[in-house]
């Protein structure tokens, strides 16, 4: 091979691989987390797709939720919790390269229980907005809107907006904080439970909105509902004792997982 030939090769080779993080969110390399001497996770790879619906799931302690949180940083609030490995988004290490507010305007994080403010509706969605400076009243009516559309809640609440978000419903609360993550525009929402402690038509509307939303965020959601993973991930990672066991297309997981674990896991026999 001739050196023009190498460097050649090796400028596709660059390409390719810049076209592949092109299309990842983010990228897990050799993730260990401790809580003080407990190892949570263990040696977890792991890219995720942009653009797509990730499902986390696996028996109860076996990390995803831990997982969801070391990729905005949520860890980091927990005394004596120690993250090692790289975690890059779009490219971009989550640890060393972004301040942990900046990351989590990128990241937002919706929980298992509804924890919109004590304050109106409007002043909910606002609230990241008017953060990140925007004071006028004709932006943030924009911002709150668009917010509101967005997490498929505008129709319910326009004529309600300055009233308390603590009288809605478990439903309708948790749209409302889907509109407020999706208010300073993230990149990605992480999704921990969003839907365990709501009703069947709240969980269908949250599952459409999923759906709706991947069109232009990255979504990634640990959920105890296998049916849900199969209805609307196109991914699915299993966890099995802080281990990524097995990760692919989410019917390819169900259908015919690989590792004997996931097998065991999807059938019922354990967890
Ligand atoms: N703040 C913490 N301090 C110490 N240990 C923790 C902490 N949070 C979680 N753990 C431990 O880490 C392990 C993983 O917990 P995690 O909540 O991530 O699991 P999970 O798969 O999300 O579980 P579940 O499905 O029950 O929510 C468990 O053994 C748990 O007890």
């Amino acid at each position: 091979m001739t050196t023009n030939e190498y460097l050649a090769l090796r400028a596709n080779q660059a390409a390719a691989e810049i076209s592949v993080y092109n299309n990842i969110s983010f990228s897990c390399s050799h993730v260990d987390l401790y809580y003080g001497a407990f190892q949570a996770l263990k040696d977890v790879n792991l890219r995720i797709e942009k653009n797509q619906i990730t499902a986390l799931i696996g028996p109860s302690g076996c990390g995803k939720s831990t997982f969801l949180r070391t990729l905005n940083r949520m860890n980091d609030l927990v005394p004596g919790c120690r993250v090692e490995g790289d975690i890059l988004l779009s490219g971009v290490n989550a640890y060393t390269e972004i301040d942990p507010i900046v990351l989590r305007r990128h990241v937002g994080m919706v929980f298992q229980q509804p924890n919109p403010f004590p304050k109106s509706i409007y002043d909910n969605v606002a609230y990241g907005p008017r953060l990140k400076g925007i004071t006028k009243k004709s932006d943030l009516d924009e911002v709150v809107e668009k917010s509101l559309r967005q997490a498929a809640i505008w129709d319910e609440l326009k004529d309600r907006l300055h009233k308390s978000a603590l009288g809605l419903s478990g439903g309708q609360q948790q749209r409302l904080c889907i509109a407020r993550a999706l208010a300073v525009e993230p990149d990605v929402l992480l999704m921990d439970e969003a839907t365990s402690a709501l009703d069947p038509i709240s969980t269908a509307h949250i599952e459409e909105l999923a759906v709706k939303l991947k069109e232009e965020y990255t979504v990634i959601m640990v959920t105890h509902n296998m049916q849900q993973a199969q209805r609307i991930a196109d991914k699915t990672a299993f966890f099995y004792l802080g281990e990524m066991v097995e990760y692919g297309n989410t019917e390819k997981i169900f259908e015919h997982p690989e590792m004997e674990r996931t097998q065991r896991y999807i059938s019922g026999n354990f967890g």
